[in-house]
């Protein structure tokens, strides 16, 4: 990454809960300030913070415009939706990209924490890969006068390469 950024970032995500941690009367043991993340244990009240780049609160304090994207509740709300987790992570790993820098982005987490939400979003909620896609070709598309190529390639397990596709913008004079 350019000199002067940091050259690994690492986030924290928390949904909300789902209908079954909600049947259950689950209560909530993560809080989030700033960049930390507190996890509180529910016997005695112990608390353990842990500090990282960004702590996104996606658990509550949401609401959903006519189209069924997400988003805080109130103006000064802390609920992080897609489009703040883009900004935040996906642009500057595509800054990066457009600069000849190698960039990569993983999600981890337990099963349903919400990893394919953060990485590609369900419904109107895009998550980072479709918005930096839209980002990508936008800026392909209005650059006309150089030649383009743009490689995908998925890897469904691991060292083995699935599907490669390649894009050509031949537009050249
Ligand atoms: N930030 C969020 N806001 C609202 N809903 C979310 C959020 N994150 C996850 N969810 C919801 O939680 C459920 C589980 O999320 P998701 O499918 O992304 O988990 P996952 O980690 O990819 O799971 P798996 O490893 O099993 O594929 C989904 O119904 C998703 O819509």
């Amino acid at each position: 990454m350019p000199a002067g950024s940091d050259s690994v970032k690492v986030a924290v995500r928390v949904r909300p809960f789902n209908q079954r941690e909600k049947n259950a009367g689950s209560k909530c043991i993560i809080s989030m300030n700033g960049k930390t993340t507190v996890i509180t244990n529910p016997v005695n009240g112990d608390t353990k913070s842990f500090s990282y780049d960004h702590s996104y609160w996606s658990h509550s304090d949401f609401t959903e415009d006519g189209e069924g994207i997400y988003h805080p509740a109130t103006p000064e709300g802390h609920y992080a939706d897609q489009k703040t987790v883009f900004n935040d992570l996906g642009k500057g790993v595509l800054d990066n990209a457009w600069q000849g820098y190698n960039a990569a982005l993983f999600a981890y987490g337990q099963t349903g924490s919400g990893k394919s939400y953060s990485m590609i979003g369900y419904g109107a909620n895009k998550g980072i890969v479709p918005i930096t896609c839209e980002e990508l070709f936008k800026v392909i598309d209005g650059n006309e006068d150089k030649e383009k190529q743009l490689q995908i390639l998925q890897f469904e397990k691991e060292g083995e390469q699935e599907a490669s596709e390649t894009w050509e913008n031949m537009a050249a004079a």
